[in-house]
Formats: C-alpha cells, sequence, structure tokens
C-alpha cells in the first residue's frame, strides 16, 4: 500500500502534469528576475567600488537588468499565479468528480463531516500555498544568485554565510517537523469541528429547547475543540517564529565577524567587505520570505496528505457515472429480481457485531405493489438500495428482465426507478427542463392538494417554504412527471394526515399502477397492507413471509 506522502506527491505531480510547460517557463522567469536582481547588487557594489561617476556601458547595463529583474518576477508571478488557480480548479473538480462516483456504501462510511473539511479547508489550504508559491521561486532565485555571487566575491565570506545558513536550515528543519506534527494533529481536530458545526446547524431546535446539551455542546464541545486548535496552532507557528529568529540573528552574526576580520587583519580588502555586506543585507529579505513561508508549506503538505487519503478512499469509482449519452430508461419493464442477494454493513466497532442482510430472493414484475414490511431496524431500507443497485450485493445477483445486472449497466439500471426515501434530499431544481415537465402541473399540484401553495414556474418550484407532509407530497409530483418504470416509496405516507394517506394507498398507488408503474413501498401502515398485490416481510435481515400475488 503507498503511503500518504508518496501518494500526495504523486497526486500533486498529476495536477501539475499538465502545466509542466508553464511552470517550466514561470519558473525560468523568476530565476532570470532573481539573477538579474543579483547583477543589479553586483552592478551597484561595482559602481561603489570604482568611485568615480559611472561610465555609459554600465548604466545601459544597470537600467537592463532593472527592466529584466521587474519583467521576470512580474511574468513569472502572473504564471504560478496562473497554475496555481489551475491547479485548485482542477483539484476541487477532481474531488467533485471522485464524489459523484465514488460507491454509495464507501460514501456514506466516510461521513460528511468528514468530507467537508477536505472539500472547504484543505483545498483553501492549497490555495493559499499556490498564492506563495511564485514569490517562493523568487525568492530561492534571489538567494541562490545572491550566495554564488558571495563565492565570486569571496570564498572564506561565501563559506561562512553558507555555514551559517546550513545551521539556520538545521534548526529549521527541526521545527518544520515537529510543526508539521502540530498541524496534523490541528487538522484531526478540525474533523471535529466540523461534526460540532453541523449539530449547531442541524441541531439548533433541540439545542435551543435542551439547556444541559446546549451549554455542554458550548463548553466541551465547541470551545474545547477551537481552544484546542488554537494551541497547537499558536505552539506550531511560535516553533516557526522562533526559528526565523535565529535564522535572522545568524546573519548579523556572520556580517560581525566579517567586520572583526576587518579589524584584525586591516589588510583585507574593503570594497569585497561593503560588497559582501550589501549582498547579505539585500538576500535576508528573500531567505527570511523563503523561511516565513515554509509554514504555509507545511500545512498545505498536511492538506496534500489528506486529500490524497480522501482520494485513496475513493480509489474504486463506479464505471460510466458521468458519461453524458447514457441509454435512456425504458418506459416499462417485465421484471426486477434479487436471486440469494446478501449485503453485510462493515462492523461500526471491534465489539459490535456487523449487520446482514440476507441471502434474500425476491421477484417484481410490471405493475405490481409490492409492500416491504417488518420492524425498525429489521433492513428494508438496506433491501431497497440492494434492489436499486445502490448496494451492489456482496452475494448474490440482480436480474432485470431474467439478465443479470453488471457493474457496467447498473448506472443505466438505476436509471428505471424513482425514489423517495425517508431521509429524501429535495433538491431546488426539482423538475429539469424538457424533461417530462408537465405543460401544465396544476392538475398533479391539485390532485396533492397543495396548488393553493406551489406553484410550477419554467419546470421550477415557485416555493418549497411548506410543511414536511407538503414537501414530501411535491418529491411525489416529481415521480409523477419522470416517467420511470418503478417507483420507490420509503415510508411516504409516515408524515401525511389520515384523509391524505389514505387517498395515498387507495387512489394514489391504484392510479400508478393503472399507469403500468411498478411499485416497492416501505410501510409500517397495517392498516393498509391489503393494497399490497405482493407482501416481504423482514425479520432480522431475513424473510419472514413472502406473500406473493397469485398466479
Ligand atoms: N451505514 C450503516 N453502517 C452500518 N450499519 C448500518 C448502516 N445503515 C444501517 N445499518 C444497520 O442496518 C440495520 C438495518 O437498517 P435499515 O435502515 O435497513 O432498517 P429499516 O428496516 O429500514 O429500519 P426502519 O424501519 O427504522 O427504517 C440496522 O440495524 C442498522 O443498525
Amino acid at each position: 500500500m503507498p503511503t500518504p506522502s508518496r501518494t500526495s506527491l504523486a497526486a500533486l505531480l498529476r495536477l501539475l502534469r499538465p502545466f509542466w510547460p508553464l511552470l517550466a517557463a514561470a519558473t525560468l522567469l523568476g530565476v532570470l528576475g532573481g539573477l538579474s536582481v543579483t547583477g543589479l547588487l553586483a552592478a551597484i557594489n561595482h559602481i561603489l567600488r570604482a568611485g568615480e561617476g559611472p561610465g555609459a556601458g554600465i548604466l545601459l547595463a544597470f537600467a537592463g537588468l532593472c527592466v529584466l529583474a521587474l519583467a521576470g518576477s512580474v511574468l513569472s508571478d502572473i504564471a504560478t499565479n496562473r497554475i496555481g488557480q489551475k491547479v485548485v480548479a482542477r483539484l476541487r473538480k477532481d474531488l467533485g468528480d471522485r464524489i459523484l462516483t465514488a460507491p454509495i456504501d464507501q460514501l456514506e462510511h466516510y461521513r460528511s463531516h468528514r468530507l467537508i473539511p477536505v472539500l472547504t479547508h484543505d483545498v483553501d489550504t492549497i490555495s493559499d500555498f499556490a498564492f506563495a508559491f511564485a514569490p517562493l521561486a523568487v525568492s530561492l532565485s534571489v538567494t541562490l544568485g545572491s550566495l554564488c555571487y558571495l563565492a565570486v566575491l569571496s570564498w572564506p565570506m561565501f563559506l561562512a554565510t553558507a555555514a551559517a545558513i546550513l545551521i539556520g536550515s538545521a534548526v529549521q528543519y527541526a521545527a518544520r517537523v515537529r510543526g508539521i506534527e502540530g498541524f496534523q494533529e490541528a487538522r484531526a481536530y478540525e474533523d471535529e469541528l466540523q461534526k460540532h458545526y453541523r449539530s449547531l446547524a442541524e441541531g439548533a431546535k433541540e439545542l435551543r429547547i435542551n439547556r444541559p446539551r446546549r451549554l455542554r455542546l458550548q463548553s466541551e464541545a465547541l470551545r474545547g475543540t477551537i481552544d484546542r486548535i488554537c494551541d497547537i496552532q499558536i505552539r506550531s507557528i511560535n516553533l516557526f517564529v522562533v526559528a526565523k529568529g535565529f535564522g535572522s540573528t545568524l546573519f548579523f552574526i556572520v556580517i560581525g565577524v566579517a567586520l572583526g576580520v576587518e579589524a584584525l587583519w586591516p589588510s583585507t580588502d574593503r570594497g569585497t567587505l561593503s560588497g559582501f555586506i550589501l549582498v547579505l543585507l539585500y538576500m535576508k529579505g528573500p531567505l527570511e520570505h523563503l523561511i516565513g513561508t515554509l509554514p504555509i508549506v507545511s500545512r498545505a503538505q498536511v492538506a496534500f496528505r489528506r486529500i490524497a487519503e480522501l482520494a485513496a478512499e475513493f480509489a474504486s469509482p463506479e464505471p460510466h457515472l458521468l458519461m453524458k449519452d447514457g441509454a435512456r430508461p425504458p418506459a416499462t419493464i417485465d421484471s426486477l429480481e434479487l436471486r440469494n442477494a446478501r449485503y453485510v454493513y462493515p462492523p461500526a466497532g471491534p465489539d459490535a457485531e456487523p449487520f446482514a442482510l440476507g441471502p434474500v430472493s425476491l421477484r417484481v414484475g410490471r405493475g405490481e405493489i409490492l409492500f416491504i414490511v417488518g420492524e425498525n431496524g429489521c433492513g428494508k431500507t438496506t433491501l431497497i438500495k440492494m434492489l436499486l443497485g445502490l448496494y451492489p450485493p456482496h452475494e448474490g445477483q440482480i436480474l432485470l428482465d431474467g439478465k443479470p445486472v453488471t457493474p457496467e449497466t447498473r448506472d443505466d439500471y438505476r436509471q428505471l426507478f424513482t425514489t423517495i426515501f425517508a431521509d429524501y434530499f429535495l433538491f431546488d431544481d426539482l423538475i429539469q427542463a424538457g424533461d417530462g415537465v408537465p405543460e401544465d402541473a396544476r392538475p398533479y399540484l391539485e390532485r396533492l392538494e397543495i396548488a393553493h401553495k406551489v406553484r410550477v414556474v419554467d419546470g421550477v418550484f415557485s416555493t418549497t417554504d411548506l410543511s414536511t407532509g407538503q414537501r414530501k407530497r411535491l418529491a411525489l409530483l416529481q415521480a409523477w412527471t419522470e416517467r420511470r418504470p418503478v417507483l420507490v416509496f420509503d415510508e411516504w405516507a409516515a408524515d401525511q394526515d389520515p384523509t391524505f394517506r389514505r387517498i395515498f394507498y387507495t387512489e394514489l398507488l391504484p392510479g400508478l399502477k393503472a399507469m403500468g408503474k411498478t411499485i416497492i413501498v416501505i410501510s409500517h401502515d397495517d392498516r393498509y397492507f391489503h393494497v399490497a398485490d405482493h407482501l416481504l416481510r423482514l425479520a432480522a435481515g431475513r424473510v419472514a413471509e413472502d406473500r406473493q400475488p397469485a398466479a
């Protein structure tokens, strides 16, 4: 198994691959800009040492170097900024695609409180790094260029500076190792914080009503985690700050040593010494900038690792999910079948017994109303997720019209269904223009008794600010208009008033059946079980009763 740091490096290189020519050009321009600055320093030193006014040649060279330094650094900045932004955009698209194509069970296992920080926090960190990248390239080339010029000026002085930089770098390295540990620890707490934020937003009503829970969330969970992140970040950044201060002091020590050498041996060339100090003082800025950017680089490293972990987790996407020219679902089906199908959830903890559904065998024919019933937690939703092709069976098969559904055909198979899950998500753009939008939705809305609340304007509902039961009726309207052959309702009627519940079971379902739809209903409404043609009762993940329609 590849290590996360190796995969994060591989992921970075893969992201950068389309931009190699631009990246090479940007680096070259940055180096050119940096070297021109070194050339400018050499020219200034030369003019100062000459003691007389500069000649026309040197002035011309000076002006040329100015233009080169400016153009090099500006163009390099523009190019690397473009690369950085493109890389971040690519990363966002790549992550979006991975999530869209990840198997549903893997996605559910990953949990949204871990997913969101990767998509927001980690991608933003990479974006910060992208902004810092261009100035980093320029600072690096200025530093290297200055070092080369120092070597030209005087070997002993170059060696003294190089030794100081080496010592400073060793201290920086130690700080960086400790700093990264801190950033990683803080990043783990970010996931926890996200979980608390979700409780804050989604549990607002419960928190308002329950004071002890509210106060516990505030003091222990929220503040505790925030303070922990704050403390770790302060500690980690302080390490970098101290290391940076140490590096800065080293510079002055080197200058002090050079001046001391001059005092001990007055024969030292004063021009060389002043050039040395000039370059050293100039170099201090870019070098400190390089060092100052280290926390951003370290944080980006942690973020890349998290992104690589997510990519590794979703490394087996379902095939063909993002192909635009998928087959249109047929208007009818003959049969859906599960044959000895079995699905086992991963265990929730080390001592937890995993829930296993099946093996289940089940056949539903065209125009049939199937009820799946049983106690809470017996596996009804898991069964329909398997029948819908959301959870691929670990054993056994799904068959459509007698033919096995394969990974290649699974997405086409899923297009046969319209589903309203118990925890369904109501999209804003409920009705896709041009895809079965009724000319006039009013009769449907009247049938659902919500025509006085909602209208359909240009294929979009005029409002979704409705009661829970009314919102579920909107979902039913969508089911009607999608014109798919199989409809799945997971406890749809649970939120409806008794009158509308009766209408659903005794009028709407038979009406849909008369249209040739196959209907699968999860229900606890035993008053209406007689509506079913076919009733499947589950108990602890097994079929306890299978009342088939009369042949
Ligand atoms: N993502 C999951 N990971 C692990 N176990 C799960 C997961 N989802 C459900 N389970 C377990 O599977 C069992 C069946 O759950 P399922 O949602 O299928 O029940 P159900 O019959 O639909 O219940 P209800 O009537 O309450 O809706 C439960 O015991 C539950 O703990």
